[in-house]
């Protein structure tokens, strides 16, 4: 049972009162949703010390979301800044300190929709790519809010090939400056979040040269308003990109520098210096200085796209089982929507993917976490897995995520379209981590190179008598593979052994043939560079297969853990063989190729899939409920948990300006021509 706070919060007259139609749904119980939430929650402590802070946070209507829907971009922005003014502030009276549990969740609470996010972008990128003594210059400054940062790399003219940026940082050894200078208008800054309006700083990627060389891409702390009136500074052009098709409440922005002088100590130095003379010192590959956005990709996954996809299923299943339309037998009342398969199908495989992702990202997370300290102390080996796996995985958690909640907005039909159901701004924000943080064309192509290398290492170790280990990910490589699945019946499929095996031998049959065909074409005069662009749609398809088999291999490995609880894992194992199953369906042709599958055994993975359909129904209300997200959070009139969807969208509708400002255009427009029509009557 969720706690008060979610039952009656939004305040209105009739939320005391459960709709029945969604209380019946939560009658019988085949497990118990607040231990699963504890576990989404990893413990109990958790979902405690959660609740709590939300209510703190819901308690202060400061904080509300409550009129986002009807506001311009600039009073969104104002907005999400007094939220984040009034958390910073209980924060400061409750020490809840930068990184705590306390602050997330108080995030979370208000769905994220401060300003200032981007304040974490440029501390993490401090911490991985500063040296010690510049961490303790500048984080507490970011902490307690005396400076306001962005991470400004993307420029008008570059976003993705960070060789191209044009950006110039000359080491000046006569002053022990940098020059930080836009040399074209392709070279200015554009989109960093927070520059438009607020930072009073930006962590700069530009091109370092010292010593008359080019270095590649560095990190540079630049002063850029001052902090005394907020005016730019000297050199320094700044502004706000204008209105984007969501993120209203951030203030992307352009930022141009003109021969901008910093002192040489600014340049984020944990893994490359530039000496007083202007020596230039490297560690490992200059690709080191791309570590903060692998810290990012994996970190966005948790705390901002999956919550988008969760959200979107709590709104649309709750709403599907209020809506009723036609009548599935003409003696029957209306059903529930809910009830149709086809709306099941729509829905269902979004719940499973949620929960997949819930513990892919929570095991990239830890996957991070164990690697960090050891990149930070210079051990870079495991670096090329983490890079690999955060970029495939950001590409496939963000592509599915987006895909699944614009699904879950079409679902609800018309009222989804609107801004009340909270689903529109859900897509719109979501569409945006398609892009940012790498664009997922490009990061699975990240991924490829390395499937590429280690599957050519495979095949040499297969070769030779000595056995090379491969990263862990990609270590089904080298493992004995069936080439025809032993399935009989659809029953047969309900196995996670069976099914990640199915999708391992996608996988690699992917991989092998987009190399083959890459040395193919090499084969025959193309060069490396031609061959790659010529296959990379081959590419792009094994990278999705591979990310694909890591999330099924990763849910049923999720699954075994839990077998102390085993009403939940009954519950989430039927989820497990619908995300498997239905990523086997809808890519049913790269398992017919070889002959993996026959078309006898695709119906037989659709029966299978069919039939788990209506036993997922049972639970579907409740498998949202364990998220746990308050009406608030939510702020969705479809999506509340009481179900009173009709009468909140009613008065939720009242409320908009359009019906309160009067109609100028009546005066203007439509009274002169009603009444030059009437003069014709
Ligand atoms: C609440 C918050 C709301 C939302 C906030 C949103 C905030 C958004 C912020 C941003 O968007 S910040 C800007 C993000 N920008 C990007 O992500 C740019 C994407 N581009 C790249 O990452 C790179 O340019 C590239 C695509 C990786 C290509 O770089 P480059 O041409 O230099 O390298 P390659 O030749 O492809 O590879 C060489 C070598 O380096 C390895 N490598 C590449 N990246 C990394 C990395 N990050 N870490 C470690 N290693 C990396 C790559 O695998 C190659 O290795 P080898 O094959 O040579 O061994
Ligand atoms: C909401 C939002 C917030 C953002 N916040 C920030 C921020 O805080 N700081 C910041 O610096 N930036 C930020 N960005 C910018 C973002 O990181 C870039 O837009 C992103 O990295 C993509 O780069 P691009 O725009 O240059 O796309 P492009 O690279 O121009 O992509 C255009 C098309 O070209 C294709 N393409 C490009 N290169 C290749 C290739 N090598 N192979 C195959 N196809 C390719 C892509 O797949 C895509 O289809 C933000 C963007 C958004 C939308």
């Amino acid at each position: 049972m969720g706690s008060p706070v979610h039952r009656v919060s939004l305040g209105d007259t009739w939320s005391r009162q459960v709709h029945p139609d969604i209380e019946c749904e939560r009658n019988i119980q085949s497990f118990n949703v607040e231990r699963l939430t504890n576990i989404l929650d990893g413990g109990a402590e958790n979902t405690a010390l959660r609740r709590k802070v939300e209510s703190i946070i819901h308690s202060d209507p400061k904080c509300s979301l409550k009129d986002n829907y009807f506001m311009t971009q600039n009073e969104c922005y104002e907005a999400a800044v007094q939220r984040k003014f009034h958390i910073q502030t209980i924060a400061k009276c409750l020490g809840w300190s930068e990184n705590s549990p306390e602050l997330f969740y108080a995030y979370r609470a208000v769905s994220g929709e401060v300003a200032l996010n981007i304040h974490s972008l440029f501390l993490k990128a401090l911490r991985s790519l500063g040296s010690e003594e510049q961490i303790a210059k500048w984080a507490p400054l970011c902490n307690n809010v005396q400076i306001i940062t962005t991470y400004a790399q993307t420029e008008l003219g570059h976003g993705t090939y960070l060789q191209g940026l044009e950006t110039e940082a000359t080491y000046d050894a006569a002053t022990q400056e940098f020059v930080i200078h836009s040399p074209t208008v392709t070279a200015t800054k554009w989109w960093p979040g927070d520059l438009g309006r607020s930072a009073t700083h930006a962590l700069v990627q530009a091109q370092l040269i010292c010593s008359g060389a080019r270095q590649g891409m560095h990190a540079f702390i630049v002063p850029i308003r001052s902090l005394e009136d907020h005016t730019p500074l000297p050199g320094i052009t700044v502004g706000d990109i204008g209105p984007k098709m969501g993120f209203d409440y951030t203030d992307h922005g352009f930022l141009r520098l003109d021969h901008v002088r910093i002192p040489r100590d600014n340049m984020l130095s944990r893994f490359t210096q530039v000496l007083p003379d202007g020596t230039y010192l490297k560690l490992g590959k200059l690709q080191i200085n791309y570590l903060s956005m692998v810290i990012t990709r994996v970190n966005l996954l948790w705390g901002e796209v999956l919550p988008i996809l969760q959200k979107a299923c709590v709104i649309a299943i709750r709403y599907s089982v209020i809506r009723r339309q036609s009548c599935l037998r003409p003696s029957d009342p209306e059903a529930k929507v809910l009830d149709h398969q086809t709306q099941q199908q729509k829905l269902f495989p979004q719940l499973a993917t949620v929960y997949a992702f819930h513990f892919l990202t929570n095991n990239l997370l830890e996957f991070f976490h164990s690697s960090y300290d050891a990149i930070l102390n210079r051990d870079f080996s495991i670096l090329p897995e983490l890079h690999a796996l955060s970029a495939g995985i950001k590409a496939m958690v963000s592509d599915l995520c987006s895909w699944g909640t614009e699904l879950c907005c079409k679902a609800c039909g018309g009222h989804g379209y609107s801004k009340l159901s909270g689903l529109p701004s859900l897509v719109a924000r979501v569409t945006a981590a398609c892009t940012y943080e790498g664009d997922n064309t490009v990061l699975y192509l990240q991924m490829a190179r390395f499937l590429e290398k280690n599957y050519l290492l495979a095949q040499a170790s297969q070769d030779s008598t000595s056995q090379r280990s491969l990263p862990q990910s990609v270590a089904y490589l080298t493992a004995p593979d069936l080439a025809r699945c032993p399935a009989q019946k659809a029953a047969d499929f309900l196995h996670p052994q069976l099914y990640t095996t199915a999708w391992a031998h996608v996988a690699a049959r992917l991989i092998k043939d987009s190399v083959h065909h890459l040395q193919t074409l090499m084969q025959s005069g193309a060069d490396r560079y031609e061959a790659w662009n010529q296959t990379t749609v081959m590419h792009v398809q094994a990278a999705k297969a591979h990310c694909h088999y890591v999330s099924v291999k990763n849910f049923t490995e999720a699954l075994d853990k839990l077998e102390n609880e085993p009403a939940i894992q009954q519950v989430l194992k039927r989820l497990c063989d619908l995300y498997a199953l239905h990523g086997i369906l809808t890519n049913s042709g790269d398992f017919l190729h070889d002959g993996f599958l026959s078309g006898a055994q695709v119906d037989a993975v659709r029966t299978a899939y069919l039939d788990l359909l209506p036993v997922i129904r049972k639970d579907a209300i409740l498998l949202t409920d364990a998220f746990d997200f308050t009406d608030q959070s939510l702020n969705s009139a479809l999506g509340c948990y009481d179900g009173n969807v009709y009468e909140r969208l009613f008065e939720w509708a009242q409320r908009s300006p359009t019906n309160t400002q009067g109609n100028p255009a009546y005066e203007k427009y439509l009274r002169p021509l009603l009444q030059s029509s009437r003069a014709k009557l």
